[in-house]
């Protein structure tokens, strides 16, 4: 197994060390860098160390994002698993799930290695900080006497229906998505069974089986950091901080969001940038589906004619079709195939100037800040939706997977930030109807009211980050355990 990359350890007397396991997905391992980074620039006699388990080689996105770690951080990739055994069509979180379990026996012999380097060091392994697929692992945290937690990516909404998942499957006998009534998630808008994550719409597959299990191991942890802040969901993160048995201590931390470059993965970066800088301010629409989101033959064929449609402005990333799955490129960001050669014939130079499209990958967190940018027609990953927040761009959603749908009724129905690109009955949203969200967007009323009640959230993400925010306290709190710990 190979020994982290980066700095040598620190010598100097005992440092906390955290160790950090992102699960596979571009989605998990971003926030979890945003965490780092935010915890060593405050506290900056931390060392961490990123454990990464795979099954095969390391992707170009991922090495892009781990190389450009700071100095105080290390990170090794533990022994690709076998994943042969698992049938075609397997869904993602039972494989995310199983490379992390089956990661455990070399998960176990780096914390040996760690352990005793440390002696000599002076550095103190204090925490495992695992994603929300990664808690099998406390039970390597445990042996060693390191402390477990869990950074949850992904919403306060979401993360209350984790903890009240193995309540609810008690509850409930019929699928959710036949509930006749809303299912009331504790703090949160009431929702529709249907709208729901997705592992969670078959309860016989394995999928549902694993996230139930992680729900419920999530009691063991010491505590969980979720990414967003009270201003964004007072409801769900007040009654997240109820103290009760069995419920681990909550620490909202958010909004960490990618801050640094991520051009050069595919070469493609500087391009849209440049671009942009010759567009007129607020005027472009930025069209992205994440890092793995991909979209049928069809849909893809509609969406640019709706586009163009629009008269807008635009900026789209665009990957080759996929008619089965929404998430074909969940564990590899590269389209397989050219992308351009799906898209309308003539659309290219008919949009000459006024869009651009870019294969597989832009840099986003610098296209959303780039002040040409005026609205985002996104999938709804709320690495994304946070990274709009921080930049006050009001939203299109589009929700493809995962918990997409939970997080758009969100957005559209409680913080009153996107509009809706609405599926026609056979599921595909029209051309028709993308061009009118768009010019609604940027151009109508509407788009005005959604980006005012944007710019209020985007000046309360940035007090929560301030010296003496809500967020920065409560990852002070957490220094402050770990830093006693040792
Ligand atoms: O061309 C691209 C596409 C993506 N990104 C970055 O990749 C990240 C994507 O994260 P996110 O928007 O959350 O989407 P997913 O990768 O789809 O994230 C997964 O993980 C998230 C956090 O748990 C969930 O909210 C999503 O539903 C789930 O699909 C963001 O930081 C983007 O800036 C780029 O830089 N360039």
């Amino acid at each position: 197994m190979e020994q982290p990359k980066g700095p040598q350890l620190q010598t100097q007397a005992s440092q906390p060390h955290v160790a950090i396991l992102p699960s596979p997905g571009m989605g998990h391992l971003i926030p979890l860098v945003g965490f780092a980074k935010r915890l060593v620039q405050r506290h900056q006699n931390f060392t961490i160390t990123f454990i990464v388990p795979t099954d095969g080689p390391p992707s170009t996105a991922q090495k892009s994002v781990l190389d450009s770690l700071p100095s105080s951080m290390n990170y090794t990739f533990l022994p690709p698993v076998n994943l042969d055994d698992q049938p075609e069509g397997t869904q993602i979180e039972p494989l995310i799930s199983l490379t992390v379990a089956r990661s455990l026996p070399s998960l176990r012999q780096l914390f040996k290695s760690l352990t005793l380097t440390e002696t000599c060091a002076n550095t103190k392994l204090v925490a495992l900080v695992v994603d929300l697929f990664g808690t099998e692992a406390f039970d390597v945290a445990r042996e060693f006497n390191v402390l477990p937690y869990v950074f949850f990516p992904s919403t306060a909404m979401a993360l209350s229906l984790f903890l009240y998942l193995p309540k609810l499957d008690e509850m409930v006998s019929c699928e959710y998505r036949d509930h006749p009534e809303l299912i009331r998630i504790p703090g949160c808008i009431p929702i529709h069974g249907k709208d729901l994550l997705d592992p969670v719409q078959a309860r016989k597959n394995e999928a549902y089986k694993w996230v139930l299990h992680h729900a419920k191991r999530y009691a063991l942890a010491e505590g969980v950091m979720v990414n967003s802040f009270m201003e964004l969901e007072p409801g769900a993160i007040k009654s997240l901080q109820v103290e009760e048995p069995g419920k681990p201590r909550i620490y909202p931390v958010g909004p960490l969001v990618n801050t640094g470059s991520t051009r050069k993965v595919d070469g493609s970066g500087s391009e849209c940038l440049t671009w942009l800088d010759g567009q007129p301010h607020g005027s472009v629409l930025f069209v992205s589906f994440g890092s793995g989101g991909t979209l049928s033959y069809d849909q893809i064929n509609e969406l640019a004619l709706g586009l163009e449609m629009s008269e807008q402005r635009f900026l789209w990333v665009v990957r080759s079709p996929n008619d089965k799955v929404a998430n074909a490129n969940f564990f590899s960001v590269q389209s397989q195939k050219d992308p351009f050669d799906f898209l309308p014939k003539g659309f290219l130079e008919r949009s000459k100037g006024r869009g651009l499209v870019v294969p597989s990958w832009a840099p986003q967190a610098e296209v959303l800040s780039h002040g040409s940018t005026g609205g985002f027609l996104t999938h709804c990953g709320w690495n994304s939706i946070l990274e709009s927040v921080v930049n006050g761009i009001p939203l299109i959603v589009w929700p493809l997977y995962a918990e997409q749908k939970m997080n758009a009724v969100m957005l559209t129905e409680d913080m009153k930030v996107a509009l809706r690109a609405k599926p026609s009955e056979n599921g595909l949203v029209k051309r028709e109807e993308i061009a009118k969200v768009s010019k609604a967007l940027l151009e109508g009323e509407e788009g005005k009211k959604l980006r005012n009640q944007m710019k209020d959230l985007k000046d309360a993400a940035a007090r929560n980050l301030s010296e003496d925010g809500a967020s920065t306290k409560a990852l002070s709190e957490l220094a402050l355990k770990w830093n006693n710990t040792k």
